[in-house]
């Protein structure tokens, strides 16, 4: 067994989207694991957040984000954190995810970052079979032909008449685990009006959070490509807006705020135990 190590943490949020931030770009921290990652993301036992991320060095780029959902998966991109590290930097990086690099770009209270490009192709959502992913052929009771985007991280899109009047606590679980997704889902519920989008998100390991930068990533593409949306465009979410810029072929360029609520540090064997 280790002796006492205390891990310092910064605790920030994208537009209410919040996370454990844990800055290991020296390469100083011990190795993270689902199962610490759920303990320190457990909001009555733990530090509390819907995700936490690990900065590690990396040999492709300025360093590696590793991002790990509040039920200790670790899944492959999060674009409300990376502008939360964006303004933890401090200065414009080039940044290894497992979805792809990314790019980041620190502005007055948040960040631009270049979330690289989308795709459609069934197997790169991934879906269990091949379909139309513009309007697939599926329906969860009243949610029904969805489109689908990866955006380094799998999302379904309903649009809708109201986001609001969707129960997504009841059906995004449903969705998320539907055998149709092999490696789960995001379910994203979406409006168009005057040019802007109104977005809920139900995010896979974690639920119900007040904002999802990939979702209005994979909300404003699936829009753009498929519902005659022009870019960029306003995505409206719980904790606030959102502007995506997206050409056909090109990257997607996200725009918002992201904030640093407070610091602090925990013990490490308090949620690691004998584990290291
Ligand atoms: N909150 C994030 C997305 C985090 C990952 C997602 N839950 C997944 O499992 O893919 C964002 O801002 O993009």
């Amino acid at each position: 067994m280790r002796g006492a190590m205390r891990i310092p943490f910064t605790k920030m949020h994208g537009l209410g989207n919040d996370f454990v931030v844990l800055d290991g770009r020296n390469g100083s921290l011990p190795a993270m694991s689902p199962p610490v990652a759920k303990a320190l993301a457990d909001r009555k036992t733990g530090i509390g957040c819907d995700q936490l991320i690990m900065l590690e060095p990396s040999d492709a780029a300025d360093f590696r984000m590793r991002i790990f959902n509040a039920d200790g998966g670790e899944v492959e991109a999060c674009g409300n954190a990376s502008r939360a590290v964006a303004l933890l930097h401090g200065q414009p990086a080039r940044v290894e995810t497992s979805g792809g690099v990314i790019a980041l770009e620190p502005l007055d209270g948040g960040a631009r970052v270049d979330m690289g490009t989308p795709r459609f192709g069934w197997e790169d959502i991934p879906l269990a079979y091949a379909m139309d992913t513009a309007s697939m052929p599926v329906s969860w009771e009243s949610l029904e032909n969805p489109a689908a985007v990866n955006v380094g991280n799998p999302h379904v899109i309903f649009f809708v008449e109201d986001p609001y009047a969707v129960e997504l606590d009841r059906l995004g679980p449903l969705i998320e685990t539907d055998p149709l997704f092999p490696a789960r889902v995001n379910v994203n519920v979406a409006s168009i009006a005057d040019g802007a989008i109104t977005l809920r998100v139900w995010e896979r390991g974690v639920g119900l959070t007040r904002a999802c930068g990939t979702g209005a990533c994979a909300t404003a593409v699936a829009a753009i490509a498929h519902k005659g949306v022009t870019s960029p465009v306003t995505v409206h979410l719980p904790g606030g807006d959102l502007e995506i810029a997206w050409e056909q072929g090109g990257t997607i360029l996200m725009t918002g705020p992201a904030t640093t609520s407070f610091t602090g540090s925990f013990e490490w064997s308090d949620f690691a135990g004998d584990a290291t």
